[in-house]
């Protein structure tokens, strides 16, 4: 593994749960319970489950960005510390593509670079952040192509999907939290995608991404999964030791997974 991320970070939660209160003095709704994980240095996790499970909001919870309408409670812990992530000390890629359409992938990088990075670099150490982001991220080939718009022929959707997670890897962070990254891509350009992701983890960086249904290929990057179902953790632990989970064991899950769930996971177990 390359030593080019300077502090690793070992992401760890326990107990983390998340409601909603009532507005109209009901109870309050659950949407996490009691859930615990850990995300290692070097390695890529997966947040996974049906729709509605409570991926988003686990992801935004341990990246600090949930919104002041909701309650949690639960430590979160960074390298050992009790610790409150928020935008800036992790980066955050969402799901949307936010990019203008006439700049091409290196002036779309570079223009980022200014604004983002520190006055104190400077102009050939911003270039050379540009160049790793674009080499790291697979885009070398479309480096002078146009983002593209409804006028302009530009990028493709899995190529837009990795100069925006590019972008985010320019002040080098060393915790990266993905919403659901390979949306709307088709299955080649969806493990394009997960492969580079793959690449950013094994350079040292903690990666944590939701996602809904992979494919089978894609779901084999996975170094850890963390399956959920309302709300609650069904599996948490390394990917191919979920392939161990006895069919017993699943018969128990049963009773507090969805079906939808236990489809998910019998394709690919
Ligand atoms: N701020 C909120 N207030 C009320 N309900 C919320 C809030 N945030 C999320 N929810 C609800 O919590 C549940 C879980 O939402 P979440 O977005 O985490 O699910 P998800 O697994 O990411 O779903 P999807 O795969 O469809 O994006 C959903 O029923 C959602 O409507």
């Amino acid at each position: 593994m390359s030593a080019s991320v300077s502090s690793r970070i070992l992401l760890s939660w326990k107990d983390l749960s998340v409601s909603v209160p009532s507005t109209q003095g009901g109870p309050s709704r659950s949407l996490l319970q009691n859930v615990s994980g850990y995300a290692e240095p070097g390695s890529l996790l997966a947040i996974m489950g049906p729709s509605g499970c409570g991926k988003s909001t686990l992801l935004n919870a341990l990246a600090g960005r949930l919104g002041s309408s909701t309650i949690d409670s639960g430590e979160i812990l960074v390298n050992g510390r009790r610790q409150r992530l928020s935008y800036g000390n992790a980066a955050y890629v969402m799901q949307d593509d936010a990019l203008i359409g006439t700049l091409t992938t290196y002036e779309t990088l570079a223009y980022s670079a200014h604004l983002q990075l520190p006055d104190t670099m400077t102009v050939v150490e911003k270039e050379q952040r540009v160049h790793d982001a674009i080499r790291e991220m697979g885009l070398q080939e479309c480096a002078n192509t146009p983002v593209g718009s409804w006028y302009i022929n530009g990028l493709s959707g899995g190529q837009k999907r990795r100069l925006t997670i590019a972008i985010e890897t320019l002040k080098k962070r060393e915790l990266l939290f993905l919403d659901e990254p390979t949306s709307g891509l088709d299955s080649a350009a969806a493990l394009h995608v997960t492969n580079r992701l793959l690449t950013l983890a094994e350079s040292g960086r903690t990666l944590v991404v939701s996602i809904h249904q992979p494919s089978s290929e894609i779901f084999q990057l996975f170094h850890y999964l963390c399956l959920l179902s309302s709300g609650q953790t069904v599996y948490f632990g390394e990917r191919h030791k979920a392939q161990e989970v006895s069919q017993s064991s699943i018969l128990c899950l049963s009773l507090r997974t969805s079906n939808k769930l236990l489809n998910i996971m019998a394709s690919f177990l």
